[in-house]
């Protein structure tokens, strides 16, 4: 197992957000996390990332408890919000120091970019504009574009498609399922629709705890709509 979730619990005063038994990811899944709002989402990403720290229990990367060590941070990319960004930066600016980080040259980094014309639909390369200038869309545009640029063997992407109109979340969709080949993908979406599209297992939770976890098939849609329509 790639990652191993044991006994997490987040606990907010007397409000527990998060509160996962087991949970086990296999090295190449692509797994979707979908609850309504305050269902934990963010914040067992969050716990993941060694954001913040769970009030019990474990995150085990490759093995590893990821509070404990650095290692899952070479192979693990993700974006979570804008606060992932550098404001003052444009975008070339930021993908080049990202790719930096990951021994790509400007060079890779430019070649790299020039398959996302149509995902960035023209507005984010070339611009002379900050980061901290650009819609929110936009930002999770170049939020998204740096993860999956680092070829992460893990990438957390937490709702990826908000913020998106319609034409770029399908073709993120496309580049979603074209890249994460081989990586152990999580996503949490809104969108029951897409996330059943990439994902090959879903994860439903509830008040911090999973109450569904299954493989997707032709069926999934339709049980999550009910479950959601309940
Ligand atoms: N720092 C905090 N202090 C207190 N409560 C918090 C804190 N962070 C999150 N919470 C609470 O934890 C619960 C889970 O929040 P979280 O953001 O993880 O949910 P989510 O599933 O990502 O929701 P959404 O779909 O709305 O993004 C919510 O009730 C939220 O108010």
């Amino acid at each position: 197992m790639i990652l191993e979730v044991k006994n997490l619990q987040k606990v907010y005063g007397d409000k527990t957000v998060v509160n996962i038994e087991d949970l086990q990811i296999a090295a190449g899944e692509t797994v979707g996390l979908v609850g309504n709002n305050g269902a934990g989402k963010t914040t067992f990403f969050r716990m993941l990332l060694d954001l913040i720290r769970p009030t019990n229990g474990e995150v085990l990367s490759k093995g590893e408890n990821v509070m404990h060590n650095d290692n899952w941070k070479n192979y693990t990319a993700s974006f979570l919000d804008e606060g992932f960004l550098i404001d003052y930066l444009t975008p070339e600016e930021y993908f080049i120091f990202i790719g930096s980080l990951n021994n790509l040259s400007v060079a890779d980094v430019s070649a790299y970019l020039s398959q996302y014309g149509e995902f960035f639909n023209g507005e984010i390369l070339n611009s002379g504009k900050y980061i901290r200038d650009f819609s929110k869309g936009n930002q999770n545009k170049v939020g998204i574009a740096a993860a999956l640029m680092q070829k992460p063997e893990i990438l957390i992407l937490d709702e990826p498609f908000a913020n998106l109109d319609p034409t770029t979340q399908i073709r993120l969709k496309k580049l979603l399922k074209e890249q994460t080949g081989n990586m152990t993908t999580f996503i949490s979406s809104h969108d029951l629709n897409h996330v059943t599209d990439v994902c090959n297992r879903i994860i439903l939770v509830e008040k911090g705890q999973v109450i569904k976890d299954f493989k997707t098939d032709e069926n999934t849609l339709k049980e999550l709509e009910n479950y959601f329509s309940a």
